[in-house]
């Protein structure tokens, strides 16, 4: 703690305040990182973490507070930047028809003059190998082509690569969100050793367990201020839910006792003429497991193409799908938050082809509450909710159909953990009614949940786990082939 103290402040911001209309996103908050830290950032969705970070980058202008970079208080991002902060998003902020290389000479100016493609290249390739050892990504290839993992990837790399000088301060929202539990432990292998060397990172997860592992100090935050800062030994998973503002519940569900009646609802042979097939059904829940991009979200789109024509939409769809990634085919951005929920629901809510706004609005008040969105009014823009509380309306949107099915990919993205809980209950009780759910999922706490697992290996099913066979052991055997572990 003393050696802390002593150490160079990095970023000190205190006193923070930023209102969005009636919204305190920042209520006096303070957050100081030193040189040779991590700090793990967390809270649950909308209580500010986005918003602080905001302004530490410089890209918001606090209405209240102070705000110093290395001792010095100069504002915006270009101090930000100069001051060797660097923030990888939550929402992803590479552009998507320029390649990799051409989005790391937009972030990094100094890559300019004659040969600055190949050093680009170079750049990026050199910091890929370094956090993600082993990776298979074409860094020739645009960001259209590259999968949310592959994308996430860049631009961590992106952000921590150095030209002249390394980053003092890089910020990390939510940077495993879209990653695999391996590529996952890559990068927090890679956080210790930058960190080891003198670097400060800034950790925001809803994963508690890599917040414990990696950071040194944890922040915790609460409707826009710090309500816990403590070094990280202080802290276990229960007390860090409990600072939180939320209630630990034992997960233990029990599992549904198969019961194979009838025909199957969903069902798809071996997919690229190997492996296993896939069956599910009435009242299961499946998961998706393996490593990422080994099918899984192929899997879920041609389940539903097989049942829902795109060419011929039905007035109340047997199948609903919950998107994994929400700023590209999740939310309507332009909309607001009541019509990003209604709107797979219209069938139901509509009398003589007319929308009928009360029980649109009974609909959404039942969810607003059901899963806690936090906004004032449902009525405002989607993208005036925090990214958890977007996660939670496109949830909502396919709970609330009558769809005897639910495809979800990585639907968790961002969530709190408290959230979590809520769900994992609804779609518990949903199940018991009935409804088939096909869950991917990349995280095994919630694998571990399903009644059956399919595991994915090379866009095929490797295996099949069933009750007490769904273990992280199991899960790992069968993601790997013979090959890779030798
Ligand atoms: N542009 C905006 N317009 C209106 N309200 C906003 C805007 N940006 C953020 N807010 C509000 O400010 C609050 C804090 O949001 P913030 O994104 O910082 O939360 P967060 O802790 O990062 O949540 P999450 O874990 O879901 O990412 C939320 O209530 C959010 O709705």
């Amino acid at each position: 703690m003393t050696e802390t103290l002593k150490r160079e402040e990095v970023v000190a911001a205190r006193g923070i305040k930023v209102t969005f209309g009636a919204v305190k996103a920042l209520d006096g908050a303070d957050l100081v990182i030193h040189a040779g830290e991590c700090i793990g950032l967390v809270g649950h969705n909308g209580a500010g973490k986005s918003t602080i970070v905001n302004v530490i980058n410089g890209g918001l202008s606090p209405h209240d507070g102070s705000l110093s970079y290395s001792g010095s208080e100069i504002h915006g991002i270009s101090a930000a930047r100069a001051n060797g902060v660097r923030c990888v998003f939550q929402e992803l902020s590479l552009c998507p028809n320029l390649t990799v290389g051409e989005n790391a000479r937009i972030m990094h100016a100094e890559l300019k003059g004659w040969n600055w493609r190949s050093r680009a290249l170079s750049l990026v390739e050199t910091q890929l190998r370094d956090i993600f050892p082993g990776h298979s990504i074409d860094c020739d290839l645009s960001i259209d082509d590259l999968s949310i993992a592959e994308r996430q990837m860049v631009e961590i790399a992106i952000s921590f690569a150095g030209i002249d000088q390394r980053p003092k301060l890089v910020i990390l929202d939510e940077p495993t969100s879209s990653l695999d539990a391996g590529l996952a432990a890559q990068l927090m292998a890679y956080i210790r050793k930058f960190v080891r060397e003198g670097g400060s990172v800034l950790l925001i997860s809803h994963i508690l367990g890599e917040i414990l592992s990696t950071s040194d100090r944890i922040v915790v935050m609460k409707d826009g201020r710090v309500v816990a800062d403590r070094v990280a030994s202080e802290f276990t998973t229960r007390s860090l839910v409990e600072a939180m503002g939320n209630v630990v519940r034992e997960q233990e569900f029990s599992r549904a006792a198969s019961v194979r009646t009838g025909e199957p609802v969903l069902s798809m042979p071996p997919r690229r003429g190997h492996g296993l097939a896939f069956q599910a059904w009435r009242g299961e829940m499946i998961g998706l497991a393996g490593l990422g991009g080994h099918g899984q979200t192929e899997a879920l789109l041609d389940l539903y193409l097989d049942r829902n024509s795109n060419w011929w939409p039905t007035r109340r769809g047997e199948i609903a799908f919950v998107a994994g990634d929400r700023s590209l085919n999740g939310t309507f951005p332009l909309w607001s938050i009541l019509k990003n929920l209604s709107i797979a629901s219209l069938g139901q809510l509509s009398t003589k082809r007319m929308v009928d706004r009360a029980r649109e609005e009974t609909l959404g008040a039942g969810w607003k509450q059901r899963i806690e969105i936090r906004t004032p009014d449902m009525g405002n823009r989607i993208l005036s909710l925090s990214g958890g509380n977007q996660q939670k309306v496109l949830f909502a949107r396919a709970l609330a159909t009558t769809a005897s099915t639910v495809l979800m990919d990585d639907p968790m993205r961002g969530v709190d953990i408290g959230t979590k809980q809520e769900v994992y209950e609804i779609l518990r009780s949903e199940a018991a009614n009935g409804r088939t759910f096909i869950w991917y999922s990349t995280e095994m706490d919630e694998i571990r949940l399903c009644d059956r697992v399919y595991v994915f290996r090379d866009g095929a099913i490797a295996a099949e786990l069933a009750g007490e066979e769904i273990t992280e052991k199991n899960v790992l055997a069968a993601s790997f082939s013979e090959g890779d572990a030798a």
